[in-house]
């Protein structure tokens, strides 16, 4: 479904950023409402229905939809992180490390997983032809004599016919026998008789109530993966499954593609070094390690860096750690105040700010960074810690979980609202929430100063642009925090 489109002329980035691309990264929030729903004529007093006012959006200030924007940043980040993928660096399977990462090749099983036939089971290696006229899942008391012992770790032993070979599970079948019978389902139910290679012969016998099927408890060679079957495809993200696959079979080390470097800027007079105690009108810094977490758990390499508000300072952090960067992100100063020192310096390099129709999360600059020919992607979050938590999960977050080979959005759901919700009909709002035992949801206040909210938040709710309230018991967008 696409979006409202807002009409807008001018916009963040139009010059600075790539055409768009046919993009619909943020689209399913567009589907909260059902469609036609909001065509029905509506009964004076229907409470039961949202209201939809058309979105009133200022022209010429550069407003535009937050689908608008998502295209824009992905056209930016995409190709910026897409280049990532021709540098690529070596990690030993065994270095933890690896977790997380993303394979920057294909890789083939050397050997057929696994390797050789083996016990599913503790029991008894048997011969079927060695239950004579039972067959088969008969029934009927077949004695063997008791065989040699087979533990894993043992190589394959020969079977002697008429025998019933003690074997532990993962223990190379003997050569001839072609099944297993667990420990369980012996007469006596335990080890009587364990000789091993080198032992003097083993001496008794074993009874057995039931034939077995050919092949019972026996795990064939490469009943797993084939050899030279696919381990991994190119652009896998290294889960610990597949990194024990890896290892599982015999894969020492692998080319993983780079991870994207992330110079991330706080800003703000105000905004107190971890540490410090706080002075007169100063706050604790929440959104250096917030962000810093948030792309560091998704694959990025953050360097992360604080400057008062200061024009000089900020482009002293921009020049010292702008060059290796992949992508800069900044925290604050882009709004209309009169100290906005991100937006005054990031505009003179040609960064675009703007207005989104969306709350939180207003103000926003992309562009590039391009001081010497670098052309080092930027995006600019606005400082209130909730309006830059929820522009980096918009914005940002899907493109760092594609470049490393993940789902690019939280599980989304639709939900029923527990109660009435007004919403600014010229903004897109993304409201703060948690379920109740009933799954219904309850949503917390709007401000995007409210930290303590969203930490203790399970979803996310969507109201879309145009509409102004949604009754109790309205279906809901909503994307999960608490999966
Ligand atoms: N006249 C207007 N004023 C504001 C508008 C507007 O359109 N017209 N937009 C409001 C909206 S919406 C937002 S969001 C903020 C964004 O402002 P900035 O990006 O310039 O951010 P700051 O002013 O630097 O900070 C805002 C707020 O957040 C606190 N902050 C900043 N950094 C941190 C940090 N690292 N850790 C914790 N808290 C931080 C800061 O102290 C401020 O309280 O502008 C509105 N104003
Ligand atoms: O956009 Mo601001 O983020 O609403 O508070």
């Amino acid at each position: 479904m696409g979006a409202p489109r807002t009409g807008h002329a001018r916009g963040v980035a139009q010059r600075s950023c790539p055409p768009l691309r046919g993009r619909h990264a943020a689209g399913a929030s567009q589907r909260l409402v059902p469609r036609g729903r909001h065509r029905t004529p509506r009964r004076r007093g229907d409470q039961r229905h949202h209201r939809r006012r058309p979105p009133r959006i200022r022209r010429g200030v550069s407003v535009r939809t937050h689908l608008d924007h998502t295209e824009r940043v992905r056209a930016v980040l995409d190709p910026a992180f897409a280049a990532l993928a021709d540098e690529t660096e070596l990690i030993a399977v065994h270095d933890p490390a690896l977790a997380g990462r993303v394979a920057a090749h294909a890789v083939v099983s050397p050997i057929p997983l696994p390797p050789f036939d083996n016990s599913q089971m503790d029991g008894y290696a048997v011969r079927v032809a060695d239950f004579g006229e039972f067959g088969p899942g008969a029934r009927g008391v077949t004695e063997l004599r008791i065989g040699r012992t087979t533990a894993a770790g043992d190589a394959a032993a020969s079977h002697e016919a008429g025998t019933a070979a003690p074997i532990m599970t993962g223990a190379p079948i003997p050569a001839g026998a072609d099944a297993v019978i667990p420990i369980e389902q012996a007469d006596p139910a335990r080890f009587t008789e364990l000789r091993r290679a080198d032992d003097p012969a083993p001496r008794g016998t074993v009874r057995f109530r039931a034939a077995p099927a050919p092949g019972a408890f026996v795990r064939p060679r490469g009943s797993d993966l084939a050899a030279g079957a696919p381990l991994i495809a190119a652009g896998t993200r290294l889960t610990p499954a597949r990194i024990g696959l890896l290892a599982n079979a015999g894969v020492t080390e692998l080319a993983v593609h780079r991870r994207p470097r992330v110079l991330l800027l706080s800003t703000g007079d105000e905004v107190a070094a971890p540490g410090t105690p706080l002075g007169p009108g100063h706050v604790g810094d929440a959104n250096t390690p917030m962000l810093t977490a948030l792309m560091t758990g998704l694959g990025a390499e953050v360097s992360a860096h604080r400057a008062p508000d200061l024009p000089d300072a900020v482009e002293r952090v921009l020049a010292a750690h702008g060059p290796a960067a992949d992508l800069i992100v900044t925290s604050g100063g882009i709004s209309a105040g009169a100290f906005e020192v991100v937006r005054e310096v990031l505009t003179d390099h040609g960064v675009e700010f703007g207005g989104i129709a969306l709350q939180p999360g207003g103000p926003q600059g992309l562009g590039y960074w391009d001081p010497d020919g670098a052309r080092v992607p930027v995006l600019c979050f606005p400082g209130n810690p909730v309006s830059s938590a929820l522009s980096a999960e918009l914005f940002l977050a899907p493109a760092l979980r594609a470049a490393a080979g993940r789902p690019e959005r939280l599980p989304v759901d639709t939900r029923e609202l527990a109660h009435a919700v007004d919403s600014p009909a010229q903004k897109h709002q993304v409201r703060r929430g948690r379920f109740d035992a009933a799954g219904r949801v309850h949503l917390t206040g709007p401000s995007s100063h409210l930290l303590a909210d969203l930490a203790a938040a399970e979803l996310l709710a969507h109201i879309p642009l145009g509409v102004d309230h949604l009754p109790a018991g309205s279906p809901i967008e909503i994307w999960r925090l608490d999966v």
